[in-house]
């Protein structure tokens, strides 16, 4: 018996089966030995037993995997809760909060239960307001410790529970691929199920944790920003904070502008409203413009309103970066049904250019299919600057005027939101951009006058309902410490009143929180008259109140000083930014110039290129050229020509002039006619003017006649946009004439007929 329960490996006798089990169980062959020597058990003869055992527990496992999969397929509901969804935020704050997972023994303890998968979605519990704090019985303060509270959620498995009489089971299981990139929530999976194929008691679970998540939130604004996720960059609305709702009677403002404003938009949240618009066929939307110096009191407004109608502000700076045309158009997309819309700073460059300006820079894009040929030219030219000065076009990707208005109108623009927009400078603004239909209603805002620094004063000093006012070091104000006291006071029997007979001296502590008020009053006064009216923003006047926001004597004491300063740091600020325009404007005058001397070197080279299968021989062209292709950067070309004498300017242009008379532009039509590839032909309406008069005459109007067909090659037949034509010579003739080169509108034309058939090469 023992020769059987030789390990194996030693060679010889061969292995009994019971070694052999050494491979499934490693130890079996010590415990068989064991057993056999000490008790006299023989594993042997119960080993037929221990394998059917071991092949029952095989199947069952198999079995049981199989039944309830299939049991899950056919009998059950299940529902999946995605890791990256805010859903999962409210699931798990739902579960937290359950007995199963109160109960459970092995659980996952968390102070924030939000989803990881993305930073925003973790940083959601961003309780600002819940800082900790401490109160006994009667309301005072005892303890401002910041503390996280404790979740508890079921670690990974399956967990049964009742909810509303019905059986469920809360699994949390680990994905079969792990990567080590994975942040913890995309560990794992989260599913609900419960038995029956009908899911509504999973809905209606969902539905509740939902509710409870929102409640949460009920107070306070949300406030998402537009932002860029991920690594391909994605626009998204990122949830960036919860704040308390900011009271409207915060925000001062004209009292009658802001009722007007608060019955407009209840008015137009008002459901009857809805369908009166949709009735009429009226795009149901409502827009608002709020402007004025920074600092009085815009983006307030904007939250105020949001919290006084409930709604979340998703709010998109103009002149950020991630304000692109198409970025603006998904974030637009994603957009809830009713939410307030705050676009900041619309007097951003790109929207600040109208669109007539836009469409002459460029061109046919708007007049044309894009199928047409032309409309080459015009996506090009929408990234530059317009040459010889003008304003600014935006950058390409960046967000233009007609991309911007597309995207309110647009069918991605939901219906029911509040868009607010906000500026610094009306002037600057399209027309198109603030019509009626885009902008309802206008609010100004503006520096404050006494009424308003008065009340801002007011604002900051007087006693509010649970204001908790500790002393601050370097409160130096007797009679303010003596009020905090008595405002906390107050405080504490406003919140917990004892009983009855705690009535009167109730009373007694209203009269004197009046009493300060009235002090608080006064001093407001004070101070009011001695700030000079619509100097200062309320931002600034709040600014200085802050410096002493213990202190309301302190502040009326020290406002002459303050006035002083502020006044010189104001003078200093424009002094900077009045350099600063000055080296802007510099620079982009230098660079307008030496742009349009390129171009112009460039189109003489073109055209003298072409002069050369002429046989006519030209060695005026040739002096010109050698005297601008040395010119190739800009600098160098003013310095010679500002080594010429101011008389003989004038005598050089008149003889350039009438070089580039009627003869060159015979010549460039010849040469382009001439060209094998396509030619343009191009009539001139207006006549060159020939001479001393080329110099002497600014730029006249030259008109093309639209003659617009083409004889591109054998089979080829090519439209011209004569209007893209037009405002090219205009262009070309603007720049001419401001940078004093003296091209005749002859020279003009001729270059923009070979440049215009260029183009029209490369369309076809
Ligand atoms: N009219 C006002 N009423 C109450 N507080 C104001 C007012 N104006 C400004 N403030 C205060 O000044 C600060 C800045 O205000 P806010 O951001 O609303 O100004 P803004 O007009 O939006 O400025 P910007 O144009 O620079 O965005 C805020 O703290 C706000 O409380």
């Amino acid at each position: 018996m023992n020769e059987t329960l030789i390990p194996p490996g030693t060679g010889e006798p061969p292995l009994s089966p019971i070694a052999m089990l050494d491979f499934l169980f490693p130890g079996f062959t010590l415990l068989a030995n064991f057993l056999q020597t000490n008790l006299g058990i023989n594993l042997n003869l119960y080993l037929p037993v221990l394998l059917s055992l071991s092949f029952v527990a095989a199947a069952w496992r198999y079995l049981s995997s199989y039944l309830s999969d299939l049991m899950e397929s056919h009998l059950m509901s299940v529902v999946d809760v995605r890791t990256d969804d805010e859903i999962y935020n409210m699931l798990m704050g739902w579960v937290a909060q359950q007995t199963f997972s109160q109960g459970a023994r092995r659980f996952v303890a968390n102070t924030n239960l939000n989803s990881r998968v993305y930073w925003w979605m973790w940083a959601m519990s961003d309780d600002d307001d819940d800082d900790g704090t401490e109160v006994d019985e009667t309301g005072a303060v005892v303890s401002k410790k910041k503390k996280k509270a404790l979740a508890y959620t079921p670690t990974f498995g399956s967990h049964w529970f009742i909810y509303k009489r019905r059986l469920l089971i809360f699994r949390r299981t680990q994905p079969s691929t792990q990567s080590p990139f994975y942040t913890t929530s995309e560990r794992e999976e989260i599913s609900i199920s419960c038995f029956g194929r009908n899911p509504w008691v999973l809905k209606e679970l969902l539905n509740e944790a939902r509710q409870m998540y929102l409640k949460r939130d009920e107070a306070k604004t949300l406030i998402y920003r537009g932002a860029l996720k991920g690594t391909g960059m994605e626009p998204t609305w990122q949830r960036c904070m919860a704040r308390t709702s900011r009271p409207f009677s915060t925000v001062i403002l004209n009292e009658d502008v802001k009722k007007k404003l608060i019955e407009d938009v209840t008015d137009y949240l008002n459901p009857a409203t809805r369908r009166w618009y949709a009735n009429r066929g009226i795009p149901y939307r409502r827009g608002y413009l709020l402007w004025g110096p920074p600092g009085t009191g815009k983006s307030s407004l904007s939250l105020a309103l949001a919290g006084f109608f409930k709604m979340r502000i998703y709010i998109v700076s103009l002149s950020s970066m991630t304000a692109t045309e198409e970025n603006l158009a998904s974030l637009f997309a994603e957009l809830p049904r009713r939410c307030v819309v705050l676009l900041e700073d619309i007097d951003t460059a790109g929207l600040t250019h109208t669109r007539e300006d836009k469409d002459k820079n460029t061109s046919s894009s708007s007049d044309t299919s894009p199928t047409d040929s032309t409309a080459v030219v015009s996506s090009t030219d929408l990234a530059k600057s317009p040459p010889g000065g003008g304003k600014p076009l935006p950058l390409p990707g960046r967000l233009s005027l007609s991309g911007l208005l597309n995207i309110l109108d647009g069918v991605a623009s939901q219906e029911g939101r509040v868009l607010i927009m906000t500026t610094n400078h009306l002037e600057k603004l399209d027309k198109a951009l603030i019509r009626p239909g885009r902008v309802d209603m206008q609010v100004k805002f503006d520096k404050a006058d006494q009424d308003m620094t008065a009340a801002i004063f007011r604002a900051i000093y007087a006693p509010l309902e649970g204001d908790d006012l500790p002393s601050l070091p370097g409160a130096n104000s007797p009679a303010l410490t003596a009020l905090e006291k008595k405002l906390n006071k107050v405080a504490i029997a406003t919140a917990t009143p004892v009983s009855d007979q705690d009535k009167k001296d109730k009373e007694d502590k209203e009269r004197e929180k009046q009493k300060i008020i009235d002090k608080v009053d006064a001093l407001a006064s004070e101070f009011a008259a001695k700030v000079p009216p619509m100097e200062f923003s309320p931002a600034e006047i709040q600014g200085f109140l802050l410096k002493n926001k213990r202190n309301p004597e302190a502040a009326v004491a020290g406002v002459e000083e303050w006035l002083v300063v502020a006044r010189k740091e104001q003078k200093e600020r424009e002094i900077e930014q009045a350099k600063k325009k000055e080296e802007e404007a510099k620079k982009a005058a230098k660079k307008a110039a030496k742009k349009a001397k390129k171009k112009a070197a460039a189109a003489k080279k073109r055209r003298k290129g072409r002069k050369g299968d002429n046989t006519e021989s030209d060695d005026d062209d040739d002096e010109d050229s050698a005297a601008e292709s040395d010119g190739s950067d800009g600098e160098s070309d003013e310095g010679s020509e500002g080594s010429e004498s101011e008389e003989e300017k004038p005598k050089k242009k008149a003889k350039k002039g009438k070089k580039m008379g009627g003869k060159k532009e015979k010549k460039a039509k010849v040469a382009a006619v001439a060209a094998p590839t396509p030619v343009v032909e191009v009539r001139v309406d207006t006549p060159p003017p020939s001479g001393s008069e080329a110099a002497a005459t600014p730029v006249p109007e030259l008109k093309l006649e639209p003659v617009a067909v083409v004889v591109a090659a054998p089979n080829k037949t090519m439209t011209i946009d004569t209007k893209k034509a037009n405002e090219e010579v205009v262009e070309k003739a603007e720049v001419s004439g401001d940078s004093g080169y003296g091209a005749t509108p002859a020279e003009v034309t001729a270059s923009a007929v070979v440049e215009t058939t260029k183009v029209e090469e490369v369309a076809a």
